[in-house]
């Protein structure tokens, strides 16, 4: 076995972020002191931001490729409500191929900007009634599911440059800035607080899995945020966490009771299989990403009343 020396600033080292942060200092007016990670369908957030000067992720050293629909792939850096904000318009996920160390690397990026918050917005599904499509939780706790099997930004050998070797994760998403969230979030958000369950994906839940999520206490589930808000917390950064549901997530109530009517529903389909089958092959062509683009359009529909939020958010966390 022989040292790769062409590859020694691995993508997720300590040495790959601090190259990413000098690139950006070297080209800022101003260094953040808040980043915003944007959700799928979420860019809009940047709306609001002041004299923002923008950078492609491709010009970045290390930066990953956004990769999905929704997420534009580019950091704008300006002020937001005279904060001075660092706004990622779109996120890396693991679905996409990407490690969870590699996910990690913008937050670990701004944090060695001299951010000391980051806010991590996301698209999520609801796993309870009352939760609806429009609504916003501001996170209380997470559930890492990739990251309980192992699949954490903070797994190998550990850079204490970045944090300790076992950061504790009670409270790791900020009580003050939760309680602000929640008193400054407009009416029509319906904001409360709960648990957002981070699963892998691409695939969306079953609603086996969902009555499960549901079990260990989930609020809503999707497919980010846990790996970012561990490695914020590993570096210190304070963290407010803000899922805006888009959808309900899949449950048993929704499907056909499998028994006599569903079999003779069953032949019948079979039936006319043949008749229908140019007609599914469009619509399965057509469904393809349906799921995806509703939520990006339900996203989309509350990104105006979250942007608000943020606002009205910015001066406050300003000052730690
Ligand atoms: O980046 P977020 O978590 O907002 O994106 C969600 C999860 C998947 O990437 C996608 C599913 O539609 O939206
Ligand atoms: N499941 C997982 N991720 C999601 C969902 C969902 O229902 N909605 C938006 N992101």
């Amino acid at each position: 076995w022989e040292a790769r020396t062409d590859l020694w600033v691995l993508p997720h080292s300590y040495e790959a972020c601090a190259e990413a942060a000098a690139w950006l200092r070297a080209r800022l007016k101003q260094a953040p002191v808040v980043g915003l990670v944007c959700g799928s369908g979420l860019g809009a957030l940047a709306q609001e931001l002041q004299q923002p000067q923008s950078f492609d992720y491709g010009d970045i050293p290390h930066f990953p490729r956004s990769t999905v629909q929704g997420h534009a792939g580019r950091l704008l850096v300006g002020t937001l409500g005279g904060c001075p904000c660092a706004v990622m318009q779109g996120r890396f996920h693991l679905y996409e191929g990407y490690s969870p160390a590699q996910v990690a690397l913008p937050v670990r990026t701004l944090a060695l900007l001299g951010a000391h918050t980051v806010v991590l917005t996301n698209a999520a599904g609801s796993l309870r009634e009352g939760l609806d499509p429009g609504d916003l939780l501001v996170i209380r706790d997470h559930i890492d599911l990739p990251g309980l099997a192992g699949r954490s930004p903070l797994v190998g050998a550990n850079d204490s440059r970045f944090g300790p070797r076992f950061p504790v994760m009670a409270g790791a998403y900020d009580p003050a800035l939760r309680r602000l969230a929640l008193a400054l979030a407009p009416p029509p958000l319906r904001a409360r607080a709960g648990v957002y369950c981070g699963v892998g994906g691409p695939s969306y839940e079953t609603p086996a899995e969902c009555a499960l999520l549901r079990m260990l206490g989930g609020d809503a589930v999707g497919m980010s945020t846990v790996a970012e808000a561990a490695a914020a917390r590993h570096c210190g950064l304070r963290v407010l966490g803000l899922s805006l549901i888009t959808n309900a997530a899949a449950s048993h109530e929704e499907e056909e009771e499998e028994g006599p009517e569903h079999a003779k529903d069953m032949e019948h389909a079979k039936e006319h299989a043949k008749e229908h089958a140019k007609e599914h092959a469009k619509d399965t062509e057509h469904a393809k990403d349906k799921a995806h683009q509703e939520v990006l359009d339900a996203a989309q529909a509350g990104a105006r009343l979250l942007a608000q939020l943020l606002l009205a958010l910015a001066p406050r966390l300003q000052h730690v």
